[in-house]
């Protein structure tokens, strides 16, 4: 008999009886225990909490067949002005101190984003996005857009991009220059290259949009990238502000309920305080003043705000992740193909060793990066916390910033890519019944890709990460968060082999995989280093020598440097006194999983830096993984369970609680409209149209 869940957690109903049942029954564990592990109760009391609200409003209904792209953006607008006037955010939040406000404000969107993903980036594009920036380059002046973005008064975006450049920020070209006899800002487009385009919200409902453009003074110097408000759309009735060119880009893979947009200002004027000015301002006379010593970190210190919509997008992927696993789980244990005897009884997909090893690792990760996304959310929010309290704060802020960042840049690649493949290896495990959009996982495959794209690139964002460890590496470990302190043992970590560490630990110990990922890291800095330094002396330049040495090193070693900090924070978490002992086992078998999963996909790079030689390491790593993964078997619905929000939310037909599969699958195919009558087109596709029939 399982220990009984703590009486907190009873708003998280018993699943209805089924099929499943045999399976739940194997583990020693409540599946509510482990929830309240790998989430926070509060957290998933609130969730719980507005998906009951929301499955009763008729506009959050789900909706067959898909409505057109127009019609979606219409729903997500509905939805977003609805959201407001429900009870979801009470006026109580609004006192809380930052760190409980802001997780509030991120289950919020982690319960909203698991139902309607489009409106929640709705959400977060112009209410949470549009707040942080104001918070992190604003200053009292720009109180009244955060009030206003926050009851809905104006629908706001975030202009960055340019139709020529995403990634180099640097290099965008929109112009700010600022008119003293007026005291206004005159923003330009040079041309359709420079037009801002990729923007959420502005296509059709934005009122205001931050649009960053270079600031020029009257003397014609350029100060770099700043933040601009600027009025786009009348909020009244939504008709555009003369000066401004605004359209919507259409159609898109996914995530169609937001309307993006592009823009192009024709000498478009805006008052001089619209400029966001906590880093730098311009008098009115139009001379330029910095707080900060060092202009080049104006711009660091000030994009570090959007931190925080990448952990939102972690937070966002790692559910995408687990609802992807839950639908695969449920699925191999009631889908039956073969079975030992040819004309016997057939057994779960789930009992084949290579279904465990394609979906368990997946199971275990949706696990870990739910712990590690929580503590990384709190380390970041701890940080903005104590540089609003310090009348220092922004020499603070950009002290943590670099940790921050390279953490942050490295883990968003890390996880949005871990829930990609994972959606990818779901959908083939599910078959063909997998590819009914009625399983969901089509639905979570195309709103998820841009995640890789939007916040920056995954490719580029893991650059950034890797360029701050190979800083540490060389001049010395400035870590405030102490995620890089193991650079400081370099010499006796790389000492390490195999051998020796395999003689000292289990191989599925937490020390042995911890000090194989560490080897790993330190062995890859080193080489990199090298490779540089040599490229360099064979003539290559610091730019050419870095973009050398991404394929096979430093692209790794950002993965990796996530990878290690997310087991990290994963153990850090089971080692609370708040963990049942009933779930050490799991706990156990699922950092095993992931740890030694991680180490595979690592493989070559031990070879190549001689840490191991000969078959056994390979041998060892992968026969321990097989062998976890078995062992996770009994647990694996369970595991899943605890992963799972109620079936409304997950929305898929082949997963339900209930496991009723087939019987769900039957209802599917009959309830679908128009699913048994005759096509209201037959007439043209008849052999002989012009026949009497
Ligand atoms: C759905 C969606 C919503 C968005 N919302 C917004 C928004 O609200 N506001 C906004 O301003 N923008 C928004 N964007 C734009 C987004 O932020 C950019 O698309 C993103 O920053 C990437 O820039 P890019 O498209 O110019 O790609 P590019 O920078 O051109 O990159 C193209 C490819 O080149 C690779 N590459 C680039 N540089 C290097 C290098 N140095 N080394 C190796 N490879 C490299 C990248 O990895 C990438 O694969 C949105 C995008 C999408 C898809």
């Amino acid at each position: 008999m399982p220990e009984p869940h703590t009486p907190e957690v009873n708003f998280v109903p018993d699943w209805p009886p089924g099929p499943l049942d045999a399976f739940r029954e194997q583990s020693a564990f409540d599946f509510r225990q482990l929830k309240t592990v790998l989430e926070d109760i509060n957290s998933l009391r609130l969730k719980y909490k507005i998906w009951k609200m929301l499955e009763s409003e008729p506009l959050f209904a789900k909706i067959k067949p898909t409505p057109s792209v127009d019609e979606q953006k219409k729903i997500a607008a509905k939805q977003m002005m609805r959201v407001a006037k429900l009870d979801i955010v009470p006026p109580e939040v609004y006192a809380m101190g930052y760190l409980p406000r802001y997780r509030f404000l991120m289950s919020v969107n982690e319960a909203l984003h698991a139902i309607c993903p489009s409106l929640s980036i709705k959400i977060a594009l112009g209410v949470g996005l549009f707040q942080n920036t104001l918070r992190a380059m604003g200053t009292e002046q720009h109180s009244s857009f955060y009030n206003a973005a926050w009851s809905r008064e104006i629908v706001t975006c975030l202009a960055i991009t340019e139709v020529a450049h995403g990634s180099n920020t640097k290099r965008i070209r929109t112009t700010a220059t600022y008119d003293a006899q007026n005291q206004e800002f005159i923003i330009n487009t040079p041309d359709f290259e420079a037009a801002k385009c990729w923007v959420g919200n502005l296509g059709k409902t934005a009122t205001t949009a931050i649009v960053f453009a270079n600031l020029f003074t009257p003397d014609g110097q350029a100060h770099g990238l700043h933040g601009f408000l600027v009025p786009i759309r009348n909020p009244l009735n939504l008709q555009l502000y003369p000066g401004v060119l605004v359209g919507d880009m259409g159609e898109k893979i996914g995530l169609n309920g937001i309307d993006n947009g592009f823009a192009m200002f024709t000498n478009y004027r805006i008052p001089r305080e619209n400029l966001l000015n906590r880093t730098g301002s311009v008098n009115e006379d139009g001379e330029y003043m910095s707080l900060f010593s060092e202009p080049s970190k104006i711009l660091g210190a000030a994009l570090e705000g959007f931190s925080a919509g990448r952990l939102g997008i972690m937070q966002e992927a790692t559910n995408t992740l687990a609802h992807s696993v839950v639908i695969a789980v449920r699925y191999a244990a009631i889908r039956k193909q073969f079975g030992p005897d040819k004309f016997g009884p057939e057994q779960p997909i789930l009992e084949y060793q290579l279904h465990q090893w394609r979906i368990f690792p997946y199971l275990a990760a949706a696990c870990v990066l739910k712990t590690s996304v929580y503590s990384l959310t709190d380390l970041y929010l701890k940080t903005i916390e104590k540089s609003q309290a310090n009348s220092n704060g922004i020499d603070l802020l950009s002290q943590s910033v670099g940790e921050i960042h390279a953490l942050v840049s490295a883990s968003k690649p890390m996880y949005t890519w871990t829930a990609r493949d994972a959606i990818q290896e779901a959908r083939e495990a599910c078959g063909g019944h997998g590819y009914l959009k009625a399983s969901n996982l089509g639905e979570l495959r195309n709103n998820h890709d841009a995640c890789l794209t939007y916040e920056g690139d995954n490719n580029v964002l893991g650059q950034q990460a890797s360029n701050w460890l190979l800083r540490q590496w060389v001049d010395g470990v400035e870590s405030p968060m102490g995620t890089v302190n193991f650079i400081k043992r370099r010499k006796e970590i790389l000492g390490n082999t195999f051998s020796s560490l395999s003689q000292r630990f289990e191989i599925t110990s937490w020390q042995f995989i911890n000090h194989c990922l560490e080897w790993l890291m330190c062995w890859l800095m080193q080489t990199i280093v090298n490779d540089m330094k040599v490229a360099k002396e064979n003539g290559a330049c610091p730019f050419e020598a870095k973009n050398n040495t991404q394929v096979y090193r430093a692209k790794d070693l950002s993965i990796l440097y996530a990878e290690f900090y997310a087991l990290s924070s994963f153990r850090l978490r089971c080692l609370k006194s708040d963990v049942a002992t009933c779930l050490e086992p799991v706990l156990g078998l699922i950092y095993q999983i992931y740890g030694l999963w991680v180490i595979d996909r690592h493989m070559v790079a031990f070879y190549q830096g001689s840490f191991a030689t000969g078959a056994t390491f390979a041998e060892s790593i992968r026969s321990n993984l097989l062998s976890s993964c078995r062992a996770l078997k009994a647990d694996a619905v369970t595991v899943a369970d605890s992963l799972a929000p109620p079936d409304y939310v997950l929305n898929s037909v082949i997963a339900k609680s209930d496991g009723l599969l087939y019987q769900n699958l039957q209802n599917e195919f009959m309830t679908n409209p128009g699913a048994l009558e005759r096509a209201n087109w037959w007439r043209d596709v008849l052999p002989f149209p012009k026949s009497k029939l």
